[in-house]
């Protein structure tokens, strides 16, 4: 199983997509979460999950799960798709997000939380970050196979966006 996680915006539905079209198992994790929601915060257009018990009957897929909580499944691989948060803000821009919540997921990506978050669950041989920002999804999907394939080895740890910290407010 091979996950793909990523701040919001990073382009990990555009990404699963191509995958899917090049005929990978993609399995949409926001499509699964539904029965484990706690409550719906309204104001930051959040759903609170019960994250523990998500990934204690989450029945493993032969092929590629998307979605932001991905790295908390039991992966064999993990590609952590990032962003620079200057482009990210302006990806995020058409949704309807209350401004905090941009602020918070441009931050998040400038501080390398989703890495963290990952390298604290999976070994650092079996991630691979992909920056996406100028790369198109097709680029990122090529790269995504070619790690799942064995080829592209795993790598992670070049990316410093701190200067960009201010961006996000
Ligand atoms: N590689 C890319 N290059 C340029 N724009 C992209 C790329 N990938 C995605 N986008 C654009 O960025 C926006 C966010 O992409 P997408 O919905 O795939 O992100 P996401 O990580 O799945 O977000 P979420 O976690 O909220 O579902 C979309 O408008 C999409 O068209």
């Amino acid at each position: 199983m091979t996950g793909i996680t990523g701040t919001p915006g990073t382009g990990k539905t555009s990404v699963a997509a191509e995958l899917e079209r090049r005929g990978h198992t993609v399995v949409r994790l926001t499509d699964t979460v539904r029965p484990y929601v706690i409550e719906e915060d309204r104001d930051r257009q959040t759903l609170v999950v019960d994250v523990d018990r998500w990934v204690e009957e989450f029945e493993p897929v032969d092929g590629i799960v998307e979605g932001h909580l991905a790295h908390l499944l039991p992966c064999d691989r993990v590609v952590v798709l990032r962003c620079r948060p200057d482009v990210l803000r302006r990806r995020l821009a058409p949704r309807n997000y209350p401004e905090e919540k941009i602020a918070e997921n441009v931050e998040a990506e400038a501080l390398d939380v989703i890495l963290i978050e990952t390298l604290d669950e999976h070994p650092g041989e079996h991630v691979l970050e992909v920056d996406s920002t100028d790369l198109s999804a097709g680029d990122c999907a090529d790269r995504i196979e070619r790690f799942i394939q064995g080829v592209l080895p795993p790598s992670y740890g070049s990316i410093d966006w701190t200067d960009y910290l201010e961006v996000g407010r």
